[in-house]
């Protein structure tokens, strides 16, 4: 009786254990402070470079010059110490990461607190900061407290115009912004069979909005097939009875379309309460909800339509986009009106591209509404794609009509 991370960090929750990584990724921001960490440390060459990315996403292409020094200064080091490079256009990290690079069962750690994300594969993946990255760049390994778990356990199915993102409002609502402090949530129950990959990316994504280390599902068929698409063999990983600290139920069938409010993740209410709100921008995309899925989502709902306010959307990675191409769905998105941008974070982070004005209102498919993050002044509220493309095409927010 252990439960995931038990397992893959093979010892009991509270304990500490020292462990190789698999994977250790950074992307363009902290990734220069972790090269800066390294220089004062004196480390000039890495055991284990082939264990090591970076992803340049955050600020893609860069936005000013003393950005594109420091991504040229990044790239060369990249070059210099064998450390694989996805350069700006690849996408946002996780994203990169989730297409056909982490596998089950691995520990992977990235200088990016939604590294969590990859949890969806059965993986041990969390974030740390760029020192301590510094420090696994230098040796390989590092050392964890393993986790206590949350059980998030799902029954029934989604119905209506509910999405996996509404899950995860509904999940960061029942626990708090501060409810799963270095726990672990594990989605499991046999409502979890029926979560596609994008879906269960999406949920353990916003694992680290209530404080929690990580998010995992067990690798079923789903993960064995999605990993299969990239040539690579996985196995199931059985789910067993865990010793969770505790367990939250929630029945899929209940989630109706939710929309987190300005400032906090977990001030969550029905899309219905605030329809009518005034918008000056919708943003589809980010590590959350910028997948194929997503887009074709968006793609079906404002198809032949046209949108009311400036909606940008910006695909999770070049992979995303290239399909999104070649199935039309991007063609749809282009002729509702909306912007496309660059694969990566695009304004989420409000560095660029995208930035909110003083008192301007977006609704974001992201993860995060902290006052001023995208601008500011500026007030985001969150929600799913279907609610994103209702609203887009409203021109305030609205309500997904069911599918
Ligand atoms: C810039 C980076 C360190 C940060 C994070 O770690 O999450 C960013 O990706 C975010 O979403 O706020
Ligand atoms: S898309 Fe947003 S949340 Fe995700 S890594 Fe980039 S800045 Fe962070």
């Amino acid at each position: 009786m252990s439960t995931l991370s038990e397992r893959v960090l093979g010892a009991p929750a509270g304990a500490y254990v020292d462990r190789e990584v698999d994977i250790a990724f950074a992307h363009d921001g902290t990734g220069v402070l972790t090269q800066a960490a390294l220089r004062e440390m004196g480390v000039e060459r890495l055991p284990h470079p082939e264990r090591l990315r970076l992803v340049f996403d955050h600020i893609v292409p860069a936005n000013t010059g003393t950005t594109a020094t420091l991504q040229a200064e990044l790239r060369g080091y990249a070059k210099g110490s064998g450390i694989a490079l996805s350069d700006a256009g690849s996408g946002v990290c996780h994203q990169v990461m989730s297409e056909g690079v982490v596998r089950p069962g691995t520990v992977v750690v990235g200088a990016d607190s939604h590294t969590c994300t990859l949890g969806a594969f059965g993986a041990f993946a969390t974030g740390v900061g760029a020192t301590d990255m510094a420090a696994i760049w230098a040796s390989g390994a590092t050392w964890f407290r393993v986790p206590e778990t949350i059980a998030v356990h799902l029954s029934g199915r989604l119905s209506g115009a509910a999405e996996p993102k509404d899950v995860a409002l509904a999940c960061v609502a029942r626990l708090g912004m501060e409810g799963a402090t270095y726990r672990a949530l594990e989605f499991a129950g046999e409502g979890a069979a029926g979560i596609s990959m994008d879906g269960r990316l999406t949920l353990c994504n916003m694992a680290v909005e209530t404080g929690a280390k990580t998010g995992l599902f067990y690798a079923d068929a789903v993960t064995v097939r999605y990993l299969a698409s990239y040539g690579l063999a996985a196995s199931p990983q059985a789910p067993e009875d865990c010793r969770c600290e505790r367990t939250l139920d929630i029945d899929l069938a209940d989630v109706v379309p939710l929309v987190a409010v300005p400032h906090r993740v977990d001030t969550v209410r029905e899309a219905e309460d605030l329809a009518g709100t005034h918008l000056d921008q919708v943003f589809v995309g980010t590590c959350t909800n910028g997948r194929y899925e997503d887009l074709a989502r968006f793609a079906r709902i404002v198809r032949g339509r046209k949108v009311a306010v400036r909606t940008l959307v910006v695909p999770a990675s070049r992979a995303v986009l290239s399909r999104a191409i070649a199935t039309g769905v991007l063609a749809d998105i282009v002729d509702a009106g909306c912007m496309v941008a660059t694969p990566g974070c695009g304004p989420c982070l409000g560095a660029h591209a995208g930035v909110l004005g003083e008192g301007e209102v977006c609704l974001s498919t992201a993860n995060r509404n902290f006052k001023n993050r995208m601008g500011v002044g500026g007030e985001i509220y969150l929600s799913s794609v279907a609610t994103a493309a209702a609203s887009a095409i409203a021109g305030e927010i609205a309500v997904p009509e069911a599918v």
